[in-house]
């Protein structure tokens, strides 16, 4: 039975907004206060989404969370109906507003780390949400996250859903965007690498951005997806790219299949790494970037790596990028080398995604993939794959409900939170979700 990639795309929230939270993503920081324009951002990704399941990539969606997060406010001592507890904190801490506002549940690459049926030793497909403990607004992601994962992957049978980590630094984890898994076909059993930025106690560490993901992270998280110890290999960031601003390794590295692209200075300690990989991926093909083609300052400008490699079903891979990359020309005029060169990637699609690029988030950061089985896709909670009906649907959707202009001044508006929990309630029954979010329960 053929097993696919399934890539689940976050769907942008209705709150939107730049807001500079991300110390380490320089996107993030560069853009803060700028208007965003969340029903753009919406479509920009929807788009993404139809795109790919038309050229034949399966493709599904993971909806929003609630923002404002009231409860968040309540909890750092606002009081009062929830319209007050949100005036009383745009007046006298805007920027937590923010943070309990933010939209960035849409980067779905940081939602958990999945582990295909294929690699488990129970045979379930295995997901461990992400703490997300580097960051207050980041970090609140983990109870919504892992309600909608389990409405999404309800059967028991198949799917085991894991509780995010202990919410402590030293198991800070950003989920499938520090993980890679290679094999051949995707039914196969895979090789899992684990990637972090620094090892608890370590001098080995990133001096200027922080380092997001630990290793006791990593390892605890291939224990709860039950990944069977041979299979795993971990590797360490390089500490000065991330000072450069590869806040996840998805910044500077994308694999498919037996393929690794990345930057030469991605990791630590890379011919070690490489050798390794070579020794148990049957076909390995490393594909490194050397500094002097792109820097890792135009690797980070550009998202030449936070793109998305994907197989088409007679082997050939393509590499979806942002329109960042082709826009600048030195990154462009290297991946037409590529074409060129003897390797499978054969074909270049460009996606205008320029909302969530301004806060650091690309193709890849946008979608978690996740291999399925047939009888596991079937097991999937049908109604939030892409096609051409969910399309319009949430197209409608969003021109019903969103906004196209937001900066920070507008969170203190109290309609936004009515809005927001409107819109939320009617996806929920588009996607036959049940009750997911706190307003609901
Ligand atoms: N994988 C991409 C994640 C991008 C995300 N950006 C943010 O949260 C920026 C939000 C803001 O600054 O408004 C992050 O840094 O975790």
């Amino acid at each position: 039975m053929k097993a696919r990639e399934v890539n689940f795309d976050g769907l942008v929230g209705l709150t939107h907004h730049y807001a500079g939270l991300s110390f380490g993503n320089e996107a993030s920081t560069k853009h803060r206060f700028q208007r965003s324009n969340p029903k753009l951002a919406a479509k920009q990704g929807l788009l993404k989404m139809k795109a790919l399941a038309d050229a034949g990539f399966p493709q599904a969606v993971i909806p929003p969370h609630e923002r404002p997060n009231v409860a968040a406010l309540r909890q750092l001592g606002f009081t009062g109906s929830d319209e007050h507890v949100v005036e009383k904190a745009a007046s006298q801490a805007p920027q937590l507003l923010s943070a309990v506002s933010s939209a960035s549940a849409m980067w779905v690459a940081n939602a958990a780390t999945v582990c295909p049926s294929a690699d488990s030793q129970d045979g379930k497909v295995h997901l461990t949400v992400a703490n997300l403990n580097n960051k207050f607004h980041r970090a609140m992601e983990a109870p919504t996250t892992e309600a909608l994962l389990r409405a999404i992957f309800r059967d028991e049978k198949t799917f085991a859903v894991h509780s995010a980590l202990p919410q402590v630094a030293m198991f800070g984890d950003e989920g499938a965007a520090n993980h890679n898994r290679f094999g051949g076909e995707y039914g196969e059993t895979g090789v899992q690498l684990f990637v972090y930025g620094r090892e608890d106690g370590s001098q080995l560490a990133p001096a200027r951005y922080p380092a997001r993901q630990t290793l006791e992270a990593s390892q605890a998280v291939a224990r709860l997806n039950q990944v069977r110890p041979q299979q795993v290999v971990y590797a360490q960031q390089n500490p000065d790219v991330i000072d450069l601003g590869v806040f996840h390794n998805d910044v500077i590295a994308v694999s498919n299949r037996q393929v690794l692209f990345c930057h030469e200075q991605a990791f630590a300690d890379q011919p070690r790494l490489l050798g390794e990989l070579a020794a148990k991926v049957p076909g390995f093909m490393a594909i490194e970037v050397p500094q002097q083609a792109v820097s890792v300052a135009d690797a980070v400008a550009t998202y030449l790596f936070n793109s998305q490699l994907l197989s088409h079903d007679d082997g050939r891979m393509v590499l979806v990028l942002p329109q960042e990359s082709q826009e600048h020309a030195g990154v462009w005029r290297y991946l037409h080398e590529l074409l060129a060169q003897d390797n499978p990637m054969s074909e270049l699609k460009v996606f205008d995604l320029r909302e969530s690029m301004a806060n650091g988030g690309g193709p890849a950061c946008l979608r978690l993939r996740v291999v399925l089985s047939e009888a596991e896709q079937r097991a999937v909670n049908p109604a939030v794959m892409m096609n051409d009906a969910l399309f319009n649907t949430l197209n409608m959707w969003v021109d019903k409900h969103y906004r196209d202009r937001l900066t920070q001044a507008d969170l203190a508006d109290p309609q936004l939170l009515r809005e927001g929990r409107e819109a939320l309630d009617q996806l929920t029954q588009l996607l036959n979700l049940g009750s997911v979010y706190p307003f609901q329960r």
